[in-house]
């Protein structure tokens, strides 16, 4: 299970949105009545996970903490990590590494020491992000904004009204699904976490740091719950880990934060025009990849010719995707569920635009590839098909965008007059409107990943278009 499916779970199982930080801080431990020599911390860390897995959705383990206590320190690490009971999932709060040093990093913290997450530091960019988002079944929180009064000075540039840190969110949207690139923010500045929030409706928020009394803790959850009163990761304060009976106490807070909650959804009705009500933390693939490739750019508002001469008020550019690794990996993987369905010898790509799709696929699946050219050339061998292939085998072709069928249509019957079965198209995008039919009258199956009223109504829903631009999309 990935680390979204068992936050969900444990969130679930014990009603609750509260993490707790299972830290050998000295200074914490000493201004309570328990002491901080290491044989105590043994028993005070296990302890406060008895107390707590009922009550919490996840743990957090500051590695700062355990590394300044030497290898005992690393020991202490491990032994905490195997108390935890396996169904709730630990996130490592260890903003290390450098862009030479993440691979090796990940590498210890996912394969290692086995933790479902891990913080990291945004600054040397996606870079020294995506070593820890190889492992799909794992996640990172980017820092994005702490209450330390002269990070303002950084986390504000260049004005307060477009801020370095709202940039920041934006960026690392690109970088990762929802499910794997969550954010973390200081609790103690809910202007900002609120237009975090606005701007990340689908992230998960790690709040860091703690509020001073239960207004202060409104506000905060006010301003980072989603609209399902979800989405939020809360820090059990630490007075209440080093009391002498923490349970009672964490138990009140667990109610007080899920009363909040109810609020927030009794504020937020759901549109009912269309909608269940949806949670946005619910694993939906093609949710995540539909606001990362509006995110991205790729859905673009204003006239534009179509192939088939039509104007259409957007365009649809799937082209951009080949810069986004992370984004490109998730296409590739929606394209490649409707294929393992099907019985093909070979993928083919249509020219220009699917080709680097056609060529992911063909690596992924390890089927070989071919392509009808878009024109032949009049030197070399001049063939109209590029590839190896026999006559008589089935072809499986890969395109962008269904709008007439016509692009498609044509690069297949090339692939026809040489000889080769084609009766599959696979597309990531169906525009609608019959096109699914016309290619069966032209004896074609169409399969697609996305439709395009689906991309309209979710990014309604997520609030990235307004209205009149959902009635452009369905009209
Ligand atoms: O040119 C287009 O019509 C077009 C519109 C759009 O929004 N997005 C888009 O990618 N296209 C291109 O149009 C092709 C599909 O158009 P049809 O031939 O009408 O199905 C795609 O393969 C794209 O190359």
């Amino acid at each position: 299970m990935n680390f979204f499916d068992k936050l969900l779970v444990a969130m679930d199982r014990n009603q609750s949105l509260l993490y707790a930080a299972l830290d050998p801080d000295p200074e914490v431990l000493s201004g309570s009545e328990r002491s901080s020599s290491l044989r105590q911390l043994w028993d005070w860390l296990p302890f406060v996970i008895s107390q707590t897995e009922e009550l919490v959705s996840a743990y957090i383990l500051t590695l700062d903490f355990y590394q300044a206590l030497g290898i005992p320190g690393l020991e202490l690490l491990q032994h905490t990590l195997a108390t935890i009971p396996p169904h709730i999932p630990v996130i490592l709060d260890a903003k290390h590494s450098d862009i030479n040093t993440s691979t090796a990093f990940a590498r210890t913290v996912f394969e290692t020491w086995m933790v479902d997450a891990c913080t990291v530091l945004p600054y040397a960019g996606h870079e020294q992000i995506a070593p820890f988002l190889v492992y799909p079944a794992k996640a990172v929180f980017v820092l994005c904004a702490t209450g330390n009064p002269s990070a303002a000075v950084l986390q504000e540039h260049p004005a307060a009204d477009i801020p370095f840190y709202l940039h920041l969110v934006k960026e690392s949207q690109t970088w990762g699904s929802p499910e794997q690139v969550g954010l973390k923010v200081g609790a103690a500045m809910p202007d900002i976490l609120a237009k975090i929030r606005a701007t990340a409706p689908e992230r998960l928020i790690l709040i860091q740091g703690t509020w001073s009394d239960e207004q202060d803790l409104a506000k905060l959850l006010s301003a980072g719950l989603n609209a399902e009163g979800q989405g939020l990761l809360v820090p059990i304060p630490t007075e209440l880990l080093t009391a002498e009976h923490p349970s009672q106490e964490i138990e009140k807070l667990r109610d007080t934060i899920n009363q909040e909650r109810q609020r927030v959804i009794e504020g937020n009705p759901t549109c009912d025009l269309w909608l269940p009500n949806v949670c946005f933390l619910q694993s939906d693939p093609h949710r995540d990849l539909i606001l990362q490739l509006f995110d991205i750019g790729c859905i673009i508002f204003g006239e534009h010719v179509q192939a088939s001469g039509a104007t259409f008020p957007y365009y649809i550019d799937l082209r951009t995707i080949i810069s986004k690794p992370q984004i490109f990996h998730q296409i590739l993987g929606a394209y490649a569920e409707i294929l393992k369905q099907l019985e093909f010898d070979r993928i083919a790509g249509i020219p220009y635009g699917s080709l680097p799709t056609a060529t992911g696929l063909a690596l992924r699946l390890e089927r070989p590839m071919i392509f009808p050219r878009k024109e032949v050339k009049e030197h070399g061998t001049k063939r109209l098909i590029e590839g190896h292939f026999e006559a008589g085998e089935k072809v499986v072709v890969i395109d962008d965008i269904l709008i007439s069928g016509k692009s498609v249509m044509q690069g297949a019957e090339k692939l026809r007059t040489v000889g080769l079965h084609v009766e599959d198209i696979v597309v990531f995008i169906d525009h609608g409107k019959g096109v699914k039919d016309r290619l069966k009258e032209n004896g074609y199956r169409g399969h697609a990943v996305l439709t395009l009223s689906e991309i309209a109504e979710t990014l309604y829903q997520s609030g990235r278009i307004d209205g009149s631009q959902f009635k452009l999309f369905v009209e």
